[in-house]
């Protein structure tokens, strides 16, 4: 952060925010709709994004239905199942193809007499994406790998991603990045810094978006990551998005936080 606040001549720079949803705005849970969304989420969310001229979005595996129900009423820009989806700031929805509409259905069909079997998967069809969940029941994931690769064998526009305890189905040559990289080249993203903090594998593509485009990746948690910064848990997101807030009020007081902030570590430090 210090390299941005440098690279800006010592004022605050101005900053485009995009967070991941599950793992680093919310805590993982055992299904996907036993998420604990803290109460003042969307509060804190919503004056970081005030103070980022709403230069905020966040980019998910989710569908934005899902990410608008947890954060009633807040209604942010949001790219949802890994970007097939896109709200942009001004609140148009972009129009899914309806081949890959029909496809990510066809791929959930292809999926349920798995599902009939083994009660104990979850299957979460999305508009554009599919997820199949084997928390539940870790000693499934060979089976699922199987039929999610049989159900994606006949429909060559989709690829296979895996995600924390789940297997996903998302349009080859979609992800994060794409969407991160779209949001950038639109108001009020356009012209800003962009940062992009996430938990998964599926959120390299956008650390990689946001490094290309000046910017940087903070990978939550361990894990080999591209990206150039590492932060510890859910808890010190919340916290940097305070801080980042403050960097825009207060740019001298700032620069010295992130000096010496223990929020965010380099990568190759570890
Ligand atoms: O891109 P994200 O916002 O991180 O979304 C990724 C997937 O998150 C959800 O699944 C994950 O979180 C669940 C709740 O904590 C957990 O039970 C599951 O094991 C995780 O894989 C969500 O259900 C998926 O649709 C997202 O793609």
């Amino acid at each position: 952060m210090s390299e941005l606040i440098a690279q800006s001549g010592g004022a605050a720079p101005m900053l485009a925010i995009f967070t991941d949803f599950d793992g680093t705005l919310v805590e993982i849970a055992e299904t996907p709709d036993a998420v604990d969304v803290p109460a003042d989420l969307a509060d804190q969310l919503e004056r970081t994004a005030r103070d980022f001229n709403h230069a905020f979005a966040v980019i998910t595996g989710r569908e934005i239905a899902d990410i608008d129900r947890f954060l009633s009423p807040l209604h942010l820009p949001v790219a949802g199942a890994h970007g097939a989806q896109r709200r942009r700031a001004d609140g148009t929805l972009l129009e899914l193809d309806a081949n890959i509409s029909g496809a990510a259905q066809a791929i959930a069909d292809a999926l349920r007499p798995l599902l009939e079997e083994h009660p104990e998967l979850i299957l979460e069809p999305k508009d554009g994406a599919v997820a199949l969940h084997f928390r539940q029941a870790p000693e499934l994931e060979e089976d699922c790998l199987l039929a999610m690769q049989a159900a994606i064998g006949t429909h060559p526009e989709f690829t296979l991603v895996p995600g924390k305890m789940v297997l996903e189905a998302r349009p080859a040559g979609i992800d994060k990045g794409s969407a991160l990289k779209a949001y950038m080249q639109e108001e009020p993203f356009a012209g800003r810094t962009p940062i992009f903090i996430g938990d998964d594998t599926t959120d390299e593509d956008a650390f990689r978006a946001a490094q290309d485009l000046g910017g940087i990746g903070i990978k939550l948690g361990p894990g080999k990551t591209i990206a150039r910064m590492r932060i510890a848990d859910v808890a010190s997101v919340y916290a940097l998005l305070e801080g980042l807030t403050q960097i825009v009020a207060q740019p001298h007081a700032t620069a010295n936080l992130a000096d010496e902030s223990p929020i965010l570590a380099d990568t190759t430090a570890h």
